[in-house]
């Protein structure tokens, strides 16, 4: 055998080494049916705000190749039903291998607010591990004349559950990223902190992981607040 570090035509060179799989994150977005899950998928997959949707049934599949810190990195977002007749089969599909969750609440609908503690008992109740960040997205906040969850109340529940919030629009043209719209936070940049979260927490996921490893190989569990100083993440209870 040659030594390592020798390069002669023949040997082990990169040139020959398979290239690295890309890493896939597996991104769950929740909430009651009609906070815009669709819309926030589609915005974040394909840059707009779909012309129309119809309520999801089972789930969507919404996968976009982004670059963090050189490495090619595949979020895949899985878009899920609201409604419970449409979901009822796929639910622990939803929480298998997942790396985040996504909660979703209407801010112009208090009702998908008060539903917020439902959702968070079901992913507790599919045991997810406290290294699976989550986060807490009140979307339409280009409807201002008809907010009901004001900013304080939400925060104060996200802070209660140490999840970050976001109040975003995924209609909203300015929340695409050119910075105008000075409440929001873009649809992009939310998807994207949980993707730098995820990379920096987790090294060595794998993008297809042996059987039974369930999904992970290491979780570091590192917890560096992943440049969102003030908003916390964590599992909060759940
Ligand atoms: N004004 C406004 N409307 C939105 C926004 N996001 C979604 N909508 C509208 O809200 C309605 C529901 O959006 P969807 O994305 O289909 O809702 P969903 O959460 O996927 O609903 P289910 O699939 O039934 O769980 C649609 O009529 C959207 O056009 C937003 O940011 N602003
Ligand atoms: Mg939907």
């Amino acid at each position: 055998m040659a030594d390592s570090g020798c390069d002669f035509p023949g040997s082990l060179t990169n040139a020959a080494l398979p290239p690295p799989r890309t890493r896939i994150f597996k991104i769950i977005v929740i909430g009651d049916s009609g906070v815009g899950k669709t819309c926030l998928t589609y915005r974040f997959s394909a840059g707009k705000f779909p012309d129309r949707t119809e309520a999801t049934i089972g789930v969507d599949f919404r996968e976009r190749l982004v670059e963090i810190d050189g490495e090619k990195i595949k979020i895949q977002l899985w878009d899920t039903a609201g409604q419970e007749r449409f979901r009822k089969s796929m639910v622990q599909h939803y929480y298998r291998n997942v790396h985040a969750v996504v909660f979703v609440y209407d801010m112009t609908n208090a009702a998908s607010f008060r539903s917020l503690p439902a959702w968070i008992e079901e992913c507790k109740q599919h045991s997810l591990g406290t290294e699976v960040p989550r986060i807490l997205v009140g979307n339409k906040c280009d409807l201002q004349d008809s907010v009901q969850v004001g900013t304080d109340v939400a925060q104060q529940f996200a802070d209660s559950h140490s999840m970050p919030l976001f109040e975003t629009s995924a209609k909203d043209p300015n929340s695409q990223g050119d910075g105008n719209h000075r409440n929001s936070d873009h649809v992009e940049a939310i998807f994207m902190t949980v993707a730098h979260k995820l990379k920096s927490q987790k090294p060595l996921v794998l993008s297809q992981p042996p059987e039974g490893s369930g999904g992970t190989v290491s979780l570091s569990g590192a917890r560096d607040g992943g440049g969102e100083a003030s908003r916390s993440w964590g599992c909060g209870g759940c």
